[in-house]
């Protein structure tokens, strides 16, 4: 049986060709020489971790495959200046369109809208996809290890590192921690949904973090956040990193429900 990750992928593929089809790369990579610097996506969330604060990803995402629409009312720049004012270090957004009815478009509002450093949030495969990232202003881009082998996990990030984009590398189980902790990338994603079966728990993070003590690089839990009490659990093991999309996006105001999850 293909599983939602192997149909995700697929469909990258074909996305893949057609873009390039309508804007080769030389076209596409040529746009890079004029753009200002990014924002530093990597040192916002060491700063807030420094400060002895924890570090909110806050996601921006109208649907998923597991739960559909999780946001009508869905405004990308009115959700980032929530976002924004709710205390968020950095904003992560969907750009997947087939899967997530994200866009590229969703990206640029929300970060017009504030001054926070921003994640592409999409299934990365080919380079075409990064040197797209920073054409529309992405901060970072997310890397999935059950995604690539490890030659294309070096080869993107590099190529990420030249193009001025941080990386956060996302993980589900030891093994692939391994192929990550190998790669010169800051941020280690935790996602505790296994994006075959949509299982989600935070377990996954706690025995993670536990094979990364000696290591520097900062563990970003992922996904399945939704209490204060997941927060304690996770902040009690010392993971003070974390992406929250759904949460926040079936709260009214979205800034006020980051406000009240990380209180204290
Ligand atoms: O909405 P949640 O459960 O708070 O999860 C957010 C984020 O972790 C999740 O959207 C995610 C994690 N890794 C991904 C990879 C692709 C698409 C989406 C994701």
């Amino acid at each position: 049986m293909t599983d939602i990750l192997q149909r995700i992928l697929a469909r990258k593929a074909e996305e893949i060709a057609e873009r390039s089809a309508a804007l080769p790369l030389t076209e596409l990579s040529a746009r890079i020489e004029d753009l200002p610097p990014t924002r530093g996506f990597a040192a916002a969330i060491e700063d807030r971790l420094a400060a002895g604060l924890p570090a909110v990803v806050a996601e921006v995402k109208k649907a998923s495959p597991s739960q559909g629409v999780i946001r009508a009312d869905f405004d990308p720049a009115a959700i980032a200046r929530s976002y924004a004012a709710g205390g968020a270090a950095c904003l992560s957004v969907l750009t997947d369109r087939d899967f997530f009815q994200g866009s590229e478009a969703y990206l640029q509002q929300a970060r017009a809208a504030c001054a926070l450093p921003v994640l592409r949030k999409d299934f990365i495969v080919d380079p075409y996809q990064v040197y797209e990232a920073r054409v529309i202003g992405a901060d970072c881009v997310l890397l999935i290890v059950a995604a690539l082998d490890d030659a294309a996990l070096l080869e993107l990030s590099l190529l990420a590192a030249e193009l001025d984009l941080d990386v956060l590398c996302e993980v589900h189980d030891a093994d692939e921690l391994e192929r990550a902790l190998a790669l010169p990338v800051p941020l280690i994603g935790v996602n505790n949904r296994n994006l075959r079966t949509f299982e989600t728990s935070l377990d996954t993070s706690l025995a993670l973090k536990a094979r990364m003590v000696d290591d520097g690089r900062v563990l970003v839990a992922e996904s399945g956040i939704h209490t204060r009490e997941d927060v304690a659990r996770l902040r009690a093991a010392d993971i003070h990193a974390f992406l929250v999309g759904e949460a926040f996006m079936r709260a009214d105001d979205p800034g006020s429900a980051l406000g009240q999850l990380f209180a204290g």
